[in-house]
């Protein structure tokens, strides 16, 4: 049993003495620990290392102490695993060597075995879970069909995203052949995830928000819902999708337990669209770590107050930036816990 399961009271919708906390990309490079290990071990190769990658993970529940882990690895070992080449380069970010870009490359695209490609992230979640040492709940996750399609096919980070825009608008039937291999990929993956032992799964959606509403369901969305209905008998999902406010009520109509959202919407509104039942989580400006402290706890207490303790968990609108002070960082999460309603 979990000491620590107000993480999964939040997202059963239960009723807590305080809202749960934790952070996207908490297992970063804002860490001095986490940045000792990046000197030795590239990023790739501290995602393959089970000791590794369970140790990064457990950093934050050390040194900020969140209500929740998420393991450390990444949203592009699924393309890696599909036969996709995608590289980390320092100063770049994610780089493919041989982006998708015919019905052709689509062809060459595999639903892998599990087992076999992306076993390490099970042994992953192993280690981490004997570490963790049931403190607290463990977190999976997964890009979105749409947003790890996004690097496939542009080959690198965007601004835009247009030429992978442009290869759903010029030609969609592959286009929808490649979003259905990732979409039956992720169901697998996090299947295997679960069973080997993460407590709830995220998937995110990080560049859904480049995308009209429209275009959105038939190119994100419709995929999403497919893993979320196969998620969601087995486990709690978590939706985030940035810059997709637009999308919250039909999202809301979903199996999925929560929803993130991202700070251009206000909490309000977030849960006027969602239709006030479900979980939201978010959504403080991950730039305003950089506040003094007063000024962060003061603002977490006026977004819980605002949210409403019930139904809700804490976090940023997007990842930690890799200059918040570790202290701005710690001081988000006591906020929450000192919180009193
Ligand atoms: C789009 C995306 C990626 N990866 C991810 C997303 C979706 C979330 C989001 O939108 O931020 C998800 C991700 N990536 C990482 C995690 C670990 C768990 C966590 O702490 O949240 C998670 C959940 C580790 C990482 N993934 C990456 C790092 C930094 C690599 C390093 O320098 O060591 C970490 C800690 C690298 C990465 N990985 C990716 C990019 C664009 C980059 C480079 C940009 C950057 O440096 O932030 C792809």
């Amino acid at each position: 049993m979990l000491k620590n399961d107000l993480f999964l009271r939040a997202l059963k919708g239960e009723q807590v003495e305080r809202p749960p906390v934790w952070m996207m990309r908490q297992a970063g490079r804002y860490l001095p620990e986490f940045r000792a290990l990046r000197d030795k071990y590239d990023f790739f190769t501290r995602c393959r290392m089970p000791e590794i990658a369970a140790e990064i993970t457990v950093q934050p529940i050390r040194i900020i102490q969140p209500d929740a882990a998420i393991l450390f690895s990444d949203i592009l070992v699924v393309p890696q695993a599909m036969n996709i080449e995608v590289e980390m380069k320092e100063n770049v970010g994610p780089w493919l060597p041989k982006p998708i870009r015919s019905a052709a490359d689509v062809d060459q695209v595999i639903i892998p075995n599990i087992e076999e490609s992306l076993g390490y992230v099970m042994e992953a979640i192993k280690v981490t879970k004997e570490m963790l040492n049931n403190e607290v709940p463990l977190i999976g996750f997964a890009g979105s069909p749409w947003t790890i399609f996004c690097y496939a096919v542009e080959g690198k980070g965007s601004k835009s995203f247009d030429t992978a825009k442009g290869f759903c608008f010029s030609q969609p039937e592959a286009a929808h052949r490649l979003l259905q291999k990732i979409t039956d990929t992720t169901i697998l993956y996090l299947k295997e995830k679960v069973k080997a032992g993460v407590n709830a799964v995220q998937i995110f959606d990080s560049w859904g928000g480049m995308l009209s509403p429209v275009d959105y369901q038939e190119f994100s969305w419709q995929y999403i819902r497919q893993i979320v209905d196969a998620l969601s008998e087995i486990t709690e999902v978590i939706v985030f999708g940035k810059g997709c406010w637009f999308a919250l009520h039909e999202m809301a109509k979903s199996k999925a337990s929560a929803l993130g959202v991202d700070w251009t919407c206000s909490a309000k509104n977030a849960r006027y669209l969602s239709g006030g039942r479900i979980t939201l989580q978010g959504n403080f400006d991950p730039s305003r770590l950089l506040s003094p402290i007063p000024t962060i706890k003061k603002m977490v207490h006026e977004m819980i107050d605002e949210f409403g303790k019930d139904r809700y968990i804490v976090n940023l609108g997007h990842g930690i930036l890799p200059h918040i002070p570790v202290d701005h960082a710690k001081a988000f999460i006591d906020a929450v816990k000192e919180y009193k309603s």
